[in-house]
Protein backbone atom coordinates (compact mmCIF):
# COMPACT_ATOMS: atom_id res chain seq x y z
CA UNK A 1 0.00 0.00 0.00
CA UNK A 2 1.44 3.60 -0.57
CA UNK A 3 0.15 6.84 0.17
CA UNK A 4 0.98 9.94 -1.63
CA UNK A 5 5.28 10.27 -1.65
CA UNK A 6 7.81 12.34 -3.24
CA UNK A 7 10.47 11.11 -5.76
CA UNK A 8 11.40 8.05 -4.93
CA UNK A 9 9.41 4.64 -6.73
CA UNK A 10 8.65 1.33 -5.19
CA UNK A 11 11.12 -1.60 -4.63
CA UNK A 12 11.21 -3.75 -7.05
CA UNK A 13 11.80 -8.06 -6.42
CA UNK A 14 12.56 -10.77 -9.02
CA UNK A 15 10.21 -13.37 -9.85
CA UNK A 16 12.77 -16.39 -8.18
CA UNK A 17 12.20 -14.16 -4.67
CA UNK A 18 8.58 -14.51 -6.10
CA UNK A 19 8.45 -17.65 -6.88
CA UNK A 20 10.60 -18.79 -3.28
CA UNK A 21 7.84 -16.34 -1.21
CA UNK A 22 5.19 -17.99 -2.68
CA UNK A 23 6.40 -21.45 -1.73
CA UNK A 24 6.97 -20.59 2.11
CA UNK A 25 3.79 -19.14 2.09
CA UNK A 26 2.13 -22.59 0.84
CA UNK A 27 4.44 -24.66 3.17
CA UNK A 28 3.15 -21.90 6.37
CA UNK A 29 -0.23 -22.45 5.33
CA UNK A 30 0.60 -26.52 5.39
CA UNK A 31 2.19 -26.03 8.72
CA UNK A 32 -0.99 -24.30 10.18
CA UNK A 33 -3.18 -26.86 9.09
CA UNK A 34 -0.87 -29.74 9.84
CA UNK A 35 -1.03 -27.68 13.82
CA UNK A 36 -4.72 -27.52 13.58
CA UNK A 37 -5.46 -31.12 12.49
CA UNK A 38 -3.39 -32.24 16.34
CA UNK A 39 -5.36 -29.65 18.04
CA UNK A 40 -8.01 -31.36 16.80
CA UNK A 41 -7.22 -34.60 17.55
CA UNK A 42 -5.10 -34.49 20.37
CA UNK A 43 -6.02 -35.65 24.15
CA UNK A 44 -7.42 -32.32 26.31
CA UNK A 45 -4.89 -33.84 28.70
CA UNK A 46 -2.11 -34.33 26.81
CA UNK A 47 -2.66 -30.51 24.99
CA UNK A 48 -2.70 -28.84 27.92
CA UNK A 49 0.08 -30.54 30.05
CA UNK A 50 2.35 -30.36 26.80
CA UNK A 51 1.65 -26.56 27.23
CA UNK A 52 2.54 -26.60 30.41
CA UNK A 53 5.70 -28.60 29.85
CA UNK A 54 7.08 -26.49 27.11
CA UNK A 55 8.94 -24.05 29.08
CA UNK A 56 11.41 -27.34 29.42
CA UNK A 57 11.87 -27.42 25.72
CA UNK A 58 13.53 -23.75 26.52
CA UNK A 59 15.24 -24.78 29.01
CA UNK A 60 16.88 -27.46 27.59
CA UNK A 61 17.56 -25.74 24.25
CA UNK A 62 19.53 -22.73 26.08
CA UNK A 63 21.45 -25.39 28.25
CA UNK A 64 22.44 -27.37 24.69
CA UNK A 65 23.55 -23.55 23.23
CA UNK A 66 25.62 -22.90 26.36
CA UNK A 67 27.14 -26.20 26.62
CA UNK A 68 28.27 -25.02 22.78
CA UNK A 69 26.96 -28.88 21.43
CA UNK A 70 25.59 -27.45 18.23
CA UNK A 71 29.16 -26.63 17.06
CA UNK A 72 29.74 -30.13 18.36
CA UNK A 73 28.64 -32.02 16.27
CA UNK A 74 29.40 -32.01 12.73
CA UNK A 75 26.42 -30.88 10.08
CA UNK A 76 26.65 -34.01 8.35
CA UNK A 77 27.69 -36.44 11.13
CA UNK A 78 27.17 -37.51 14.62
CA UNK A 79 28.40 -37.86 18.34
CA UNK A 80 27.40 -39.85 21.31
CA UNK A 81 26.57 -38.35 24.54
CA UNK A 82 29.94 -39.31 26.21
CA UNK A 83 31.99 -37.92 23.50
CA UNK A 84 29.84 -34.53 24.15
CA UNK A 85 30.36 -35.18 27.82
CA UNK A 86 34.19 -35.51 27.06
CA UNK A 87 34.14 -32.29 24.85
CA UNK A 88 32.07 -29.82 27.56
CA UNK A 89 32.99 -31.58 31.08
CA UNK A 90 29.43 -31.90 31.20
CA UNK A 91 28.10 -34.93 33.11
CA UNK A 92 26.30 -37.42 29.78
CA UNK A 93 23.43 -38.14 32.01
CA UNK A 94 22.45 -34.16 31.77
CA UNK A 95 23.32 -34.24 27.87
CA UNK A 96 21.16 -36.77 27.27
CA UNK A 97 18.39 -35.80 29.16
CA UNK A 98 18.36 -32.47 27.46
CA UNK A 99 19.18 -33.72 24.05
CA UNK A 100 15.80 -36.04 24.57
CA UNK A 101 13.95 -32.83 25.28
CA UNK A 102 15.01 -31.06 22.48
CA UNK A 103 14.76 -33.85 20.33
CA UNK A 104 11.00 -33.89 21.10
CA UNK A 105 10.83 -30.70 19.10
CA UNK A 106 12.85 -32.02 15.66
CA UNK A 107 15.86 -29.90 17.18
CA UNK A 108 18.52 -32.62 16.64
CA UNK A 109 17.85 -36.46 16.55
CA UNK A 110 18.87 -39.58 18.48
CA UNK A 111 19.67 -41.79 15.96
CA UNK A 112 20.90 -45.00 18.34
CA UNK A 113 20.98 -44.51 21.95
CA UNK A 114 22.91 -41.90 22.98
CA UNK A 115 23.93 -40.78 19.62
CA UNK A 116 22.95 -37.47 17.83
CA UNK A 117 22.53 -35.76 14.65
CA UNK A 118 21.90 -32.33 13.42
CA UNK A 119 18.10 -32.26 11.69
CA UNK A 120 17.76 -29.59 9.42
CA UNK A 121 16.09 -27.13 12.32
CA UNK A 122 19.16 -27.54 14.75
CA UNK A 123 21.46 -26.64 12.01
CA UNK A 124 20.26 -23.24 12.23
CA UNK A 125 22.12 -22.94 15.56
CA UNK A 126 25.20 -23.08 13.47
CA UNK A 127 24.85 -19.87 12.40
CA UNK A 128 26.36 -17.57 15.14
CA UNK A 129 23.92 -14.62 14.89
CA UNK A 130 20.68 -17.19 14.81
CA UNK A 131 22.16 -19.09 17.71
CA UNK A 132 22.66 -15.30 19.31
CA UNK A 133 18.93 -14.94 19.02
CA UNK A 134 17.84 -18.64 19.99
CA UNK A 135 20.08 -17.81 23.30
CA UNK A 136 18.49 -14.40 24.07
CA UNK A 137 14.54 -15.82 23.91
CA UNK A 138 15.73 -18.70 25.54
CA UNK A 139 17.84 -16.85 28.48
CA UNK A 140 16.81 -13.30 29.09
CA UNK A 141 13.49 -14.30 27.89
CA UNK A 142 12.23 -17.21 29.71
CA UNK A 143 13.89 -15.63 32.15
CA UNK A 144 11.57 -12.74 31.87
CA UNK A 145 8.53 -14.39 31.00
CA UNK A 146 8.39 -15.94 34.58
CA UNK A 147 8.41 -12.37 36.11
CA UNK A 148 4.80 -11.29 33.58
CA UNK A 149 2.28 -12.74 35.21
CA UNK A 150 3.67 -11.11 39.02
CA UNK A 151 4.50 -8.17 37.34
CA UNK A 152 1.05 -7.68 36.07
CA UNK A 153 -0.82 -8.34 38.47
CA UNK A 154 1.04 -5.82 39.93
CA UNK A 155 -0.92 -3.57 38.15
CA UNK A 156 -4.18 -5.46 37.78
CA UNK A 157 -3.42 -6.55 34.94
CA UNK A 158 -2.66 -3.36 33.11
CA UNK A 159 0.66 -2.68 30.79
CA UNK A 160 3.10 -0.58 33.45
CA UNK A 161 3.32 3.22 32.68
CA UNK A 162 6.90 2.56 31.74
CA UNK A 163 10.26 0.53 30.43
CA UNK A 164 11.42 1.24 34.03
CA UNK A 165 8.81 -1.43 35.78
CA UNK A 166 8.72 -4.25 33.25
CA UNK A 167 8.90 -7.95 34.09
CA UNK A 168 12.07 -7.35 32.45
CA UNK A 169 13.28 -5.10 35.94
CA UNK A 170 11.70 -7.77 38.21
CA UNK A 171 13.86 -10.66 36.71
CA UNK A 172 16.87 -8.63 36.91
CA UNK A 173 16.86 -6.59 39.88
CA UNK A 174 17.08 -3.67 37.67
CA UNK A 175 15.12 0.09 37.32
CA UNK A 176 17.30 0.31 33.99
CA UNK A 177 15.29 -0.20 31.13
CA UNK A 178 16.40 -3.17 28.94
CA UNK A 179 18.17 -2.05 26.21
CA UNK A 180 20.14 0.59 28.45
CA UNK A 181 20.73 -2.05 30.82
CA UNK A 182 22.21 -3.94 27.87
CA UNK A 183 24.29 -0.52 26.75
CA UNK A 184 25.71 0.19 30.16
CA UNK A 185 25.30 -2.60 32.37
CA UNK A 186 25.97 -5.74 31.47
CA UNK A 187 27.98 -5.36 27.71
CA UNK A 188 28.37 -8.97 27.73
CA UNK A 189 24.63 -9.11 27.10
CA UNK A 190 24.38 -6.21 24.93
CA UNK A 191 26.72 -7.89 22.61
CA UNK A 192 24.79 -11.02 22.22
CA UNK A 193 21.55 -9.25 21.87
CA UNK A 194 23.00 -7.02 18.94
CA UNK A 195 24.81 -10.43 17.07
CA UNK A 196 20.97 -12.05 17.96
CA UNK A 197 18.82 -9.32 16.27
CA UNK A 198 20.59 -9.47 13.30
CA UNK A 199 20.26 -13.34 13.50
CA UNK A 200 16.24 -12.71 14.03
CA UNK A 201 16.01 -10.11 11.15
CA UNK A 202 18.21 -12.31 8.88
CA UNK A 203 15.66 -15.51 9.84
CA UNK A 204 12.46 -13.73 9.76
CA UNK A 205 12.20 -10.37 7.44
CA UNK A 206 12.71 -9.74 4.18
CA UNK A 207 16.29 -8.06 3.42
CA UNK A 208 15.95 -4.28 4.22
CA UNK A 209 16.75 -3.23 0.21
CA UNK A 210 13.29 -4.81 -0.52
CA UNK A 211 10.88 -2.76 1.87
CA UNK A 212 12.31 0.55 0.35
CA UNK A 213 13.50 1.53 -3.00
CA UNK A 214 17.19 3.25 -1.32
CA UNK A 215 18.72 2.53 -4.69
CA UNK A 216 16.90 5.74 -5.58
CA UNK A 217 18.72 7.64 -3.39
CA UNK A 218 21.33 10.68 -4.92
CA UNK A 219 25.44 9.84 -5.03
CA UNK A 220 26.37 11.14 -1.63
CA UNK A 221 23.50 10.32 0.37
CA UNK A 222 23.63 9.60 4.19
CA UNK A 223 22.04 7.12 6.12
CA UNK A 224 21.81 7.95 9.98
CA UNK A 225 20.76 4.25 11.28
CA UNK A 226 19.58 5.78 14.92
CA UNK A 227 19.90 2.93 17.41
CA UNK A 228 21.71 0.84 15.06
CA UNK A 229 23.11 -2.59 17.25
CA UNK A 230 26.16 -3.57 15.10
CA UNK A 231 24.71 -1.39 11.72
CA UNK A 232 24.14 -4.19 10.04
CA UNK A 233 21.27 -2.73 8.25
CA UNK A 234 23.17 0.62 7.22
CA UNK A 235 26.69 -1.71 6.63
CA UNK A 236 24.24 -3.82 4.15
CA UNK A 237 22.92 -0.60 2.60
CA UNK A 238 26.44 0.67 1.88
CA UNK A 239 27.58 -2.65 0.79
CA UNK A 240 24.74 -2.39 -1.82
CA UNK A 241 24.99 0.90 -2.87
CA UNK A 242 28.04 2.37 -3.00
CA UNK A 243 26.72 5.55 -3.57
CA UNK A 244 25.50 5.71 -0.01
CA UNK A 245 27.74 6.12 3.15
CA UNK A 246 26.10 6.05 6.66
CA UNK A 247 26.29 7.32 10.32
CA UNK A 248 25.92 4.55 13.02
CA UNK A 249 24.48 5.70 16.42
CA UNK A 250 23.90 3.94 19.26
CA UNK A 251 25.24 3.96 23.10
CA UNK A 252 29.17 4.43 23.27
CA UNK A 253 29.92 0.63 24.45
CA UNK A 254 27.58 -0.86 21.30
CA UNK A 255 29.44 2.16 18.82
CA UNK A 256 32.96 0.93 20.19
CA UNK A 257 31.93 -3.02 19.40
CA UNK A 258 30.31 -2.64 16.16
CA UNK A 259 32.87 -0.93 15.11
CA UNK A 260 35.67 -3.07 16.13
CA UNK A 261 33.60 -5.89 14.04
CA UNK A 262 33.33 -4.08 11.33
CA UNK A 263 37.31 -3.79 11.01
CA UNK A 264 36.91 -7.29 8.81
CA UNK A 265 34.52 -5.29 5.93
CA UNK A 266 35.96 -4.16 2.91
CA UNK A 267 38.20 -0.52 3.37
CA UNK A 268 36.00 1.06 0.70
CA UNK A 269 32.77 -0.02 2.89
CA UNK A 270 34.33 1.10 5.86
CA UNK A 271 35.87 4.24 4.87
CA UNK A 272 32.12 5.50 4.01
CA UNK A 273 30.96 4.88 7.71
CA UNK A 274 31.03 7.47 10.36
CA UNK A 275 30.83 5.81 14.02
CA UNK A 276 28.79 7.97 15.95
CA UNK A 277 28.02 7.28 20.16
CA UNK A 278 24.50 8.99 20.53
CA UNK A 279 21.48 9.09 22.49
CA UNK A 280 18.49 9.18 20.92
CA UNK A 281 16.30 10.92 23.56
CA UNK A 282 18.37 14.41 22.78
CA UNK A 283 18.36 16.04 19.84
CA UNK A 284 19.78 14.92 16.57
CA UNK A 285 22.96 15.81 15.97
CA UNK A 286 23.64 14.76 12.49
CA UNK A 287 22.10 17.46 10.33
CA UNK A 288 20.20 17.10 6.42
CA UNK A 289 21.02 13.49 6.14
CA UNK A 290 19.14 11.96 3.40
CA UNK A 291 17.27 9.48 5.29
CA UNK A 292 17.34 8.45 9.06
CA UNK A 293 16.61 4.60 9.66
CA UNK A 294 14.77 3.87 13.18
CA UNK A 295 14.74 0.35 13.01
CA UNK A 296 12.84 -1.50 15.62
CA UNK A 297 14.28 0.87 18.03
CA UNK A 298 10.51 2.57 18.99
CA UNK A 299 8.84 -1.46 19.68
CA UNK A 300 11.06 -0.83 22.75
CA UNK A 301 9.55 2.59 23.91
CA UNK A 302 6.23 3.73 25.59
CA UNK A 303 4.60 6.16 24.26
CA UNK A 304 0.87 6.08 25.13
CA UNK A 305 -1.11 7.84 27.91
CA UNK A 306 -1.00 5.56 30.68
CA UNK A 307 -3.63 4.85 32.46
CA UNK A 308 -1.85 2.79 35.12
CA UNK A 309 -3.73 1.46 38.28
CA UNK A 310 -2.47 1.68 41.80
CA UNK A 311 -0.77 -1.24 42.96
CA UNK A 312 -3.32 -3.72 43.92
CA UNK A 313 -1.74 -4.25 47.99
CA UNK A 314 -3.41 -0.30 47.85
CA UNK A 315 -6.69 -1.97 47.06
CA UNK A 316 -9.69 -1.70 48.40
CA UNK A 317 -9.93 1.83 46.73
CA UNK A 318 -12.78 3.02 44.73
CA UNK A 319 -12.43 1.89 41.42
CA UNK A 320 -12.41 5.37 40.02
CA UNK A 321 -9.44 6.08 41.70
CA UNK A 322 -7.60 3.70 40.02
CA UNK A 323 -6.22 6.19 37.51
CA UNK A 324 -4.98 8.84 39.58
CA UNK A 325 -1.57 8.66 39.25
CA UNK A 326 -1.79 8.26 35.07
CA UNK A 327 1.37 9.34 33.88
CA UNK A 328 1.67 11.26 30.42
CA UNK A 329 4.97 8.92 28.46
CA UNK A 330 5.71 9.74 25.57
CA UNK A 331 9.24 8.53 24.83
CA UNK A 332 8.56 7.50 20.86
CA UNK A 333 7.08 11.00 20.68
CA UNK A 334 10.04 12.45 22.13
CA UNK A 335 12.15 10.40 19.58
CA UNK A 336 10.43 11.73 16.43
CA UNK A 337 10.76 15.50 17.73
CA UNK A 338 14.84 14.80 18.34
CA UNK A 339 15.00 13.61 14.61
CA UNK A 340 13.11 16.24 13.25
CA UNK A 341 16.09 18.58 14.92
CA UNK A 342 18.44 16.90 12.22
CA UNK A 343 15.99 16.64 9.14
CA UNK A 344 15.80 18.55 6.28
CA UNK A 345 11.75 19.51 5.34
CA UNK A 346 11.38 18.13 2.37
CA UNK A 347 14.14 16.57 1.59
CA UNK A 348 15.04 14.15 4.31
CA UNK A 349 13.19 10.82 5.15
CA UNK A 350 12.53 9.45 8.49
CA UNK A 351 12.03 5.36 7.44
CA UNK A 352 10.44 3.55 10.24
CA UNK A 353 11.18 0.19 10.27
CA UNK A 354 8.91 -1.86 12.86
CA UNK A 355 5.68 -3.43 13.11
CA UNK A 356 2.33 -2.95 12.88
CA UNK A 357 -0.80 -4.59 14.39
CA UNK A 358 -2.59 -6.22 11.71
CA UNK A 359 -6.06 -6.47 11.78
CA UNK A 360 -6.50 -10.10 11.52
CA UNK A 361 -8.01 -12.20 14.37
CA UNK A 362 -8.44 -15.64 15.89
CA UNK A 363 -6.72 -18.51 13.86
CA UNK A 364 -5.72 -15.69 11.09
CA UNK A 365 -3.07 -13.94 13.42
CA UNK A 366 0.31 -14.51 12.72
CA UNK A 367 1.82 -16.60 15.63
CA UNK A 368 5.04 -15.47 15.46
CA UNK A 369 3.95 -11.14 15.62
CA UNK A 370 1.81 -12.42 18.77
CA UNK A 371 4.67 -13.86 20.35
CA UNK A 372 7.02 -11.08 19.59
CA UNK A 373 3.81 -8.59 21.33
CA UNK A 374 3.75 -10.79 24.72
CA UNK A 375 7.74 -10.54 24.57
CA UNK A 376 7.51 -6.16 24.35
CA UNK A 377 5.70 -6.38 26.99
CA UNK A 378 7.34 -8.43 29.28
CA UNK A 379 10.58 -6.57 28.59
CA UNK A 380 9.39 -2.93 27.32
CA UNK A 381 5.49 -2.64 28.92
CA UNK A 382 4.81 -1.72 25.48
CA UNK A 383 1.90 -3.16 22.91
CA UNK A 384 2.65 -3.52 19.41
CA UNK A 385 0.75 -0.19 17.32
CA UNK A 386 -1.46 -0.20 14.62
CA UNK A 387 -1.29 1.83 11.86
CA UNK A 388 -3.50 4.65 13.11
CA UNK A 389 -1.42 4.63 16.26
CA UNK A 390 1.91 5.36 14.34
CA UNK A 391 -0.07 8.00 13.00
CA UNK A 392 -0.93 9.54 16.01
CA UNK A 393 2.43 9.37 17.46
CA UNK A 394 3.87 11.65 14.56
CA UNK A 395 1.17 13.89 14.39
CA UNK A 396 1.65 14.61 18.23
CA UNK A 397 5.08 15.21 17.37
CA UNK A 398 4.63 18.25 15.64
CA UNK A 399 1.79 17.37 12.64
CA UNK A 400 4.74 18.28 10.02
CA UNK A 401 5.51 14.48 9.87
CA UNK A 402 3.78 12.90 7.46
CA UNK A 403 3.78 9.57 6.65
CA UNK A 404 4.24 9.38 2.53
CA UNK A 405 5.04 5.51 1.72
CA UNK A 406 3.70 2.68 3.73
CA UNK A 407 4.34 -1.17 3.27
CA UNK A 408 3.06 -3.69 5.83
CA UNK A 409 4.05 -7.76 5.33
CA UNK A 410 1.31 -9.92 6.10
CA UNK A 411 3.45 -10.93 9.69
CA UNK A 412 3.29 -7.05 10.61
CA UNK A 413 6.33 -6.27 9.19
CA UNK A 414 6.44 -2.67 8.42
CA UNK A 415 8.13 0.34 6.45
CA UNK A 416 6.76 3.63 7.14
CA UNK A 417 8.24 6.46 5.38
CA UNK A 418 7.57 9.94 6.73
CA UNK A 419 9.11 13.25 5.24
CA UNK A 420 8.96 16.68 6.88
CA UNK A 421 7.27 18.89 5.56
C1 LIG B 1 16.07 -3.70 19.22
S1 LIG B 1 17.66 -3.06 18.95
C2 LIG B 1 17.54 -2.58 17.26
C3 LIG B 1 18.84 -2.65 16.55
C4 LIG B 1 18.81 -2.30 15.06
N1 LIG B 1 18.29 -1.00 14.80
C5 LIG B 1 18.07 -3.36 14.26
O1 LIG B 1 17.05 -3.05 13.64
O2 LIG B 1 18.52 -4.51 14.26
C6 LIG B 1 17.62 -1.50 19.82
C7 LIG B 1 18.93 -0.73 19.81
O3 LIG B 1 18.69 0.59 20.33
C8 LIG B 1 19.81 0.96 21.13
N2 LIG B 1 19.41 2.00 22.08
C9 LIG B 1 18.61 1.86 23.16
N3 LIG B 1 18.46 3.03 23.79
C10 LIG B 1 19.20 3.94 23.10
C11 LIG B 1 19.45 5.33 23.26
N4 LIG B 1 18.89 6.03 24.26
N5 LIG B 1 20.23 5.95 22.36
C12 LIG B 1 20.79 5.25 21.33
N6 LIG B 1 20.60 3.93 21.13
C13 LIG B 1 19.82 3.28 22.01
C14 LIG B 1 20.20 -0.35 21.80
O4 LIG B 1 21.52 -0.28 22.30
C15 LIG B 1 20.01 -1.35 20.68
O5 LIG B 1 21.17 -1.50 19.93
Amino acid sequence: MHTCGPRLPPPSSDSSQEDEHALLEQAAALGKAARQLRALVADPNDWMIEACWSYLDVAALNSVINMKIPGLIAADGSATAAELSKLTGASPDIILRVMRQCGHRSIFKETEPGRYEHTHHSRRLLDPHFCAFMDYISDDGLLTGTYLTRNLAKTNFHVGPDNTCTAFCDAFKTRVPIYEYYGTVDAERGERFSKGMVGYFEATEKPIETLFPFSQLAAGSTIVDIGAATGANAIRLITLYPQLNCVVQDYGDIVSAAANAAKTLPKDVYDRIVWDEYDYYTPQTQHGAALYLMSHILNGNTDELVLAPLPTHILPLPRSILTVHATPNSKVVKMFKNVVHGMTPGSSTLLILDWVDPPSFGEDRPRVFDSLDMHMIAQTNVYSRSLERWDTMLKRAGERLVRYYTKVEANGCAALAVRLE
